[in-house]
């Protein structure tokens, strides 16, 4: 897959996160941009996120935090290129920076992992599930709920995902549920004892596909980038992020949005979105709605329209501060 004229061959830096998940996609990303000519290295860092990863972050600051540094780098030109996983990305990225490229979207489903119980109806009494987003904390508890089984406890659960097993492996947690696309791409997929249907526990807007972002300046990057970028994935996380900033984006709101084709990768595009209490005061709210999409400014309009439907249906984003 060499590109055929050697003149456009460039040399990249890839800005990354050292997380063992972060690391794994850097270097697919590096791999599939020296297979098209390029020279690749990867410059790894450590941002706010990584640093606080143990203490409770939807109450430190939102979305935003794995990112900021290495957005410094390629402001400082020491990095060209940032590889994320989508589910952190705010969907307003800083002024000067632009989402070059969306890749082809590993599973997007939450996983159950439990060494001891195949699904949710073996938890044993008063046991207790780890989970690390209010997204899932309000689907686990609505399914729960359905089962009767208001004696299980859901517990915050924090740290990347070798953190989260070690946890799970010691006792402290019945089961967890994460995101099985990390699962997969550290190859700790037979740990996954259970994969939720988007039906049972709806996904995070972004979840399982990988974004770069770049300088805005950076046209050069944008071609270069263009073999990498799966455009049926990015007009469904488009519809997905839309949803998210109308509801004020942060990940410390308890919102799935979750779009797919209704025939593989194209015709229309379905996108599903749900929204609970924390303090499960309300129940939970579930809308869709479905468009015929071609473009990401038709995504971001079915976005607005799903978003618009939540709060109609008594969504709410988070009050200013919280
Ligand atoms: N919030 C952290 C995060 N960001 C991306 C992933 C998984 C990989 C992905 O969604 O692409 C995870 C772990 C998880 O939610 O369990």
């Amino acid at each position: 897959m060499a590109i055929s004229n050697p003149s456009s061959a460039l040399s990249i830096t890839i800005a990354t996160r050292e997380s063992r998940l972060a690391l794994w996609q850097a270097e697919h990303v590096k791999a599939l941009l020296q297979d098209l000519g390029h020279r690749v290295e990867l410059l790894g860092m450590t941002t706010l996120g990584d640093q606080i990863l143990d203490r409770s972050l939807s109450k430190v600051g939102g979305k935003g935090l794995f990112v900021k540094e290495l957005e410094v780098a390629l402001d400082e030109g020491r990095a060209d290129i940032a590889v994320h996983s989508l589910k952190d990305v705010p969907m307003d990225l800083p002024a000067g920076f632009a989402l070059a490229c969306v890749m082809e979207r590993e599973d997007p489903r939450d996983a159950w992992v439990s060494p001891g119980c195949a699904t949710l109806a073996e938890l044993p009494e008063g046991a207790v599930v780890g989970t690390s987003s209010l997204r899932r904390l309000v689907l686990l508890r609505a399914a729960l709920d359905a089962l009767g089984r208001s004696d299980v406890r859901i517990e915050p659960l924090r740290g990347n995902l070798d953190t989260r097993l070690r946890k799970l492996d010691e006792g402290q947690y019945h089961a967890i549920v994460l995101a099985s696309a990390g699962l997969k791409r550290l190859g700790l997929g037979e740990r996954i004892r259970h994969i939720f249907e988007p039906t049972d526990s709806l996904p995070a807007a972004g979840q399982g596909a990988l974004g770069i972002e770049v300088r805005a300046d950076r046209s050069d990057l944008v071609d270069a980038l263009k073999p990498l970028v799966h455009m049926p994935t990015w007009l469904r996380v488009a519809a997905e992020r839309t949803v998210s900033r109308a509801m004020g984006g942060s990940c410390s709101m308890p919102l799935a949005a979750y779009a797919e084709w209704t025939g593989g990768d194209a015709g229309q595009l379905v996108l599903r979105s749900a929204w609970g209490d924390p303090e499960g005061a309300l129940s939970l709210v579930q809308v869709s709605d479905q468009a015929d999409v071609q473009t990401l400014e038709q995504a971001e309009a079915l976005g607005q329209r799903v978003a618009q439907a939540l709060r109609a249906a008594g969504a709410r984003p988070p009050a200013a501060g919280a």
